[in-house]
């Protein structure tokens, strides 16, 4: 495992999803259980809704205990190195872990309508394709071949800074972070924040989770409705405050693969 913020590779074949049926079926369940015209609704008018009960309390805790089995990771950032923060995280290495695999490719047909609107709205070209599959070959064609999706782990004053999770010119433009531990019994404080940056106000959001809950959320910017013509874009972050106590695990599903 390698511990450099940045590393070139070579190119990964974008493989078929190889998870079993009755985890796939699980995943669907959860996902397709969820109110999409609400969580639609949320991200429109804050650019973050809440996905409630993602995973299981027996699935968050397995997903936690990969967290020290290193050849499932590619990369380990200690955050304070670069900056980022505070504690650390870990890319996974493909091929993913069945469930992060299924999650991904579950989650992509709910969000890809919401972003082709939004980027309509923007008059920005881009449209994305109605599989992760076809957008991930999109994104290797253009040598972004490596995996993103990350788990990270907070400790009693750790943090995490106000970023954006952009790793090339291929960008979808939500993404997902679910809650792996539980607030308040195995972690206080480290609430997931999102900042609007408008010309003229900012905005903050603090988003309650519980264990297992997802929040889908604005990778960089989203579409506000202008006071006086249509709709602008607007520059969005997102961090984690300061643990006052435990230990905090979430996991990260970007869409998008790194350079
Ligand atoms: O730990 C969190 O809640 C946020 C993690 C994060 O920055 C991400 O998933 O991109
Ligand atoms: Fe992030």
């Amino acid at each position: 495992m390698e511990t450099a913020a940045v590393r070139r590779s070579s190119g990964f074949a974008v493989k078929s999803s190889i998870f079993p049926a009755s985890l796939a079926n699980l995943i669907a369940q959860s996902i397709g259980g969820q109110n999409w015209e609400c969580v639609e609704q949320s991200l429109d008018e804050t650019g973050n809704a809440v996905l409630s009960g993602l995973l299981t309390p027996q699935q968050c805790r397995d997903l936690t205990a990969l967290y020290t089995q290193d050849d499932r990771f590619r990369t380990r950032i200690v955050m304070a190195r670069h900056g980022f923060g505070r504690g650390e995280y870990k890319y996974f290495a493909y091929p993913l872990p069945g469930l992060i695999d299924a999650l991904r490719s579950a989650l992509y047909p709910h969000l890809f309508p919401i972003v082709n609107r939004w980027n309509e709205q923007l008059r920005i070209d881009v449209r994305y394709p109605d599989t992760l599959h076809a957008f991930l070959k999109r994104c290797h064609a253009a040598g972004q071949t490596r995996p993103t999706p990350l788990m990270l782990r907070y400790g009693k004053g750790d943090y995490n800074c106000l970023h954006q999770d952009l790793y090339g010119d291929h960008v979808f433009p939500l993404q997902v972070a679910i809650l792996l531990s539980r607030p308040g019994d195995d972690f206080t404080g480290g609430e997931f924040v999102m900042i609007e940056n408008n010309a003229d106000h900012q905005r903050a959001d603090v988003v309650p989770l519980q264990q297992g809950d997802g929040v889908v959320f604005a990778v960089n910017q989203r579409p506000v409705k202008g006071k006086r013509t249509g709709m602008r874009k607007v520059g969005m972050r997102h961090g984690v405050s300061r643990l006052h106590s435990g230990q905090r695990h979430t996991v990260g599903l970007i869409f998008h693969d790194a350079h």
